[in-house]
């Protein structure tokens, strides 16, 4: 499907990029507005992975800060490609900023942010986790403040899951959950990226639910 929609359907990473991250930010506005926040301000830690949902994690990020949150970038494998270098630039001089070392304690987290977004690994993840995202990931499972993931729950095989692996608050499936998803416990599923044309829907008969209104985001769970 990923690969039909650029290749046959003619749209640009950057296009489906921008609506999956203005997804991920909206689903998160609607299940932590920053009045649910016990840090002084709704500062939000985004740790964004060397692939697209990395690109997805900017893209929310430089929302989020739209809708009045308070986001910290913390990006520690950047591909020297256009579109990552562009989104990285966008995110600096929106005043985000970037951390030059991954806090080296979960509390440190915890005192520090009121959520996390994990847009570390999506769909192409695979094998054992290489550094320095295995640490980063260690850390992730011992703070206790929520965890948003970006497509997939990091770290996760992307159909079956990974039982003692990250378990995220919330859970922001994109185009279409993917089968891991049925391993997922926490407390917000939300659907996004609104953007799949309705004969590619049926081609692969997704039978995806109908989104509500103008909303770019469905509550699942
Ligand atoms: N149409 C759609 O559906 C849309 C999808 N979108 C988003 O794209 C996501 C998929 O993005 P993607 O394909 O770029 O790969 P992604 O999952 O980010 O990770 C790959 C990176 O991780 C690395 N890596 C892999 N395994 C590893 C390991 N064990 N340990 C360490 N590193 C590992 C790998 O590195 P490499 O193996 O190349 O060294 C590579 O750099 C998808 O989930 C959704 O969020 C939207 O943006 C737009 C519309
Ligand atoms: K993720």
């Amino acid at each position: 499907i990923d690969q039909e929609l650029f290749t046959e359907y003619k749209f640009s990473v950057d296009q489906l990029m921008e609506l999956a991250g203005l997804s991920c930010a909206t689903a998160i506005a609607k299940a932590y507005p920053p009045s649910s926040f016990t840090t002084s301000q709704p500062a939000v830690l985004v740790v964004c992975g060397p692939g697209n949902n990395g690109g997805d994690g900017l893209v929310c990020a430089r929302h989020l800060k739209m809708f009045g949150y308070q986001p910290t970038v913390y990006y520690p494998k950047r591909p020297s490609k256009p579109l990552f270098e562009g989104l990285t630039t966008q995110c600096k001089k929106m005043d985000i900023p970037f951390l030059p070392e991954f806090p080296s304690e979960a509390a440190f987290i915890d005192e520090l942010y009121g959520l996390v977004v994990d847009a570390i690994f999506g769909f192409s993840f695979k094998g054992a986790v290489r550094e320095p995202f295995g640490s980063i990931l260690s850390t992730l499972e011992h703070i206790t403040v929520p965890i948003a993931s970006i497509d997939i729950p990091s770290g996760w095989d992307v159909e079956k899951g990974k039982a003692d692996g990250l378990q995220p608050d919330m859970l922001i499936s994109l185009t279409a959950p993917k089968k891991a998803a049925m391993h997922f416990t926490g407390r917000y599923h939300f659907l996004g990226g609104r953007f799949v044309p309705p004969a590619l829907e049926e081609k692969y008969a997704l039978n995806l639910p109908a989104y509500p209104d103008t909303d770019c985001v469905l509550q699942l769970t």
